[in-house]
């Protein structure tokens, strides 16, 4: 699949496309041509220019033409007569800071309508509840901690059913589509796992089986910079503004983007009734992490691409879209401009990874992705500890896993850290030509990810 249009100016494997700029020359990697931009001139919902260009391009609205959208911390505003008359009355129903940021976001999204949210759960929360006892919901069996957490709520609570399947095989979804599907919701790549799921052909499936069903795409571990599932068939695509969007975890915050009128509708009524919209100060964060995400992810991404192919260079079984040896390398390419910047990687031994996170030290041990520093953690304890330890038995989730978030630091920084984590842990043999994975990790490292996947996939 070629780049869809007016998505120029993204970037894999540390090199940008197109107009958008050169290579970081430091980076050594065997890049991949992609294919070529179209113009960047094709106007679509309102775009003009390059992604990166139209990330920092706002046309402020503002009175005095502030050149940043000023944060209007008011909760109510006058009005013109009792009638109304006044574009805004009450913060919980519409804000002028959180307007400016709905509309740069629903330009970005390639969206016609965008909303925000207090957080990304926030954003699936309002998703939900559009269903009904009994509805059917269609999502994966490797997936963020707190959605599963959510729909098993919904499930328990409200009468909704879903079914958890491997999603990575489009065929899995086909078989359990039903005139009761209401919501399919997908997450590519899988998180911690990181499996990649086809949205273009699972969206294609569902359309045409059940037209009534509502595809539904987090777009966390991607961001618009990487991908636009509205381009790819879906119905609505959330992401959790907290993670790359915003990009210094400072805010929490939550994202919602569609094209069909009636969804926004329905969205933003939820919104007000409940009062989760995003509140102007947190916009304006939101707003000003949105600026510079082209220049984060390109850097986040190539550091993550030289860290994926250390660890794999030295004897670990890594999980990362950026590396060939990943099984749907090429799946992943086909719809998307780049891998992300989080990979995962196994040892084989709860221990020795414990021992591994513990023993970094420019590695935050924390949850979370998608910032400017980089982060550490054991996902079964921390990310997806919700998921009871049963449930993570049965979708084999290895609970050894090591989950890196890769921030914007000098590489040989962090490849430094990790070295050292590694040897300090006792991970790895040092010989005099170097050192290599040790012991169960290095056995890992011989049976290929899609062997171990395929155990891992529910009958
Ligand atoms: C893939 C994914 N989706 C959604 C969320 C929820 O976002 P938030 O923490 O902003 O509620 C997270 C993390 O929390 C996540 O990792
Ligand atoms: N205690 C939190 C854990 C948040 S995990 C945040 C992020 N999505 C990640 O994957 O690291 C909770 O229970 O939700």
């Amino acid at each position: 699949m070629s780049t869809p249009p007016g998505l120029s100016g993204g970037f894999t494997d540390g090199k940008l496309n197109g107009s958008a700029g050169k290579a970081f020359p430091h980076i050594d990697l065997d890049g991949h041509d992609l294919p070529p931009s179209p113009a960047p001139s094709t106007p679509r919902n309102g775009r003009k220019y390059a992604l990166a260009t139209e990330l920092v391009y706002t046309e402020s609205k503002d009175q005095y033409g502030a050149s940043s959208m000023p944060i209007y911390q008011s909760a109510t505003f006058k009005q013109s007569s009792a009638s109304g008359g006044s574009e805004y009355d009450y913060t919980r129903s519409g804000n002028p800071t959180r307007t400016h940021l709905e509309r740069h976001l629903a330009k970005i999204m390639n969206a016609s309508r965008a909303l925000v949210v207090g957080s990304g759960m926030g954003a699936l929360d309002v998703i939900t509840r559009i269903l009904r006892p009994g509805d059917e919901v269609i999502t994966g069996d490797d997936l963020y901690g707190g959605t599963n957490r959510l729909l098993t709520y919904m499930a328990t609570n409200h009468g909704i059913i879903v079914h958890h399947v491997d999603t990575t095989v489009p065929e899995r979804v086909q078989e359990v589509i039903t005139a009761k599907t209401a919501m399919v919701l997908l997450e590519t790549p899988t998180n911690p796992l990181i499996k990649i799921v086809d949205l273009p052909s699972i969206a294609k499936i569902v359309h045409e089986l059940n037209p009534k069903a509502l595809v539904v795409v987090d777009n966390t571990m991607l961001s618009p910079m990487l991908c636009n599932p509205l381009d790819l068939g879906a119905d609505i695509v959330y992401e959790s503004g907290t993670k790359y969007l915003s990009g210094h975890h400072d805010i929490m915050a939550g994202v919602l983007a569609f094209n069909d009128p009636a969804i926004g509708d329905k969205m933003y009524f939820t919104i007000n009734s409940t009062g989760c919209g995003l509140a102007p100060n947190d916009a304006f964060l939101l707003m000003r992490g949105i600026k510079t995400l082209a220049i984060r992810m390109e850097k986040q991404q190539a550091n993550a691409q030289r860290i994926a192919e250390f660890l794999e260079e030295h004897g670990f079984r890594v999980r990362y879209p950026g590396l060939k040896s990943h099984p749907q390398y090429d799946l992943h390419r086909s719809f998307t401009r780049g891998a992300g910047a989080v990979l995962s990687f196994e040892t084989g031994d709860v221990t020795l990874s414990e021992r591994i996170v513990e023993a970094a030290r420019l590695w935050g041990i924390s949850v979370s992705f998608g910032c400017v520093n980089s982060l550490i953690s054991m996902p079964c304890q921390m990310s997806h500890a919700s998921i009871d330890a049963k449930t993570r038995k049965e979708r084999k989730m290895p609970e050894d896993i090591i989950r890196l978030c890769v921030g914007i630091e000098d590489p040989d920084d962090l490849i430094d850290d990790l070295r050292s984590a590694l040897v300090q842990a006792g991970a790895v043999t040092v010989t005099l030509d170097g050192f290599h994975a040790t012991g169960t990790a290095a056995a890992l490292a011989d049976v290929p990810i899609e062997e171990s996947d395929a155990a891992a996939a529910p009958s």
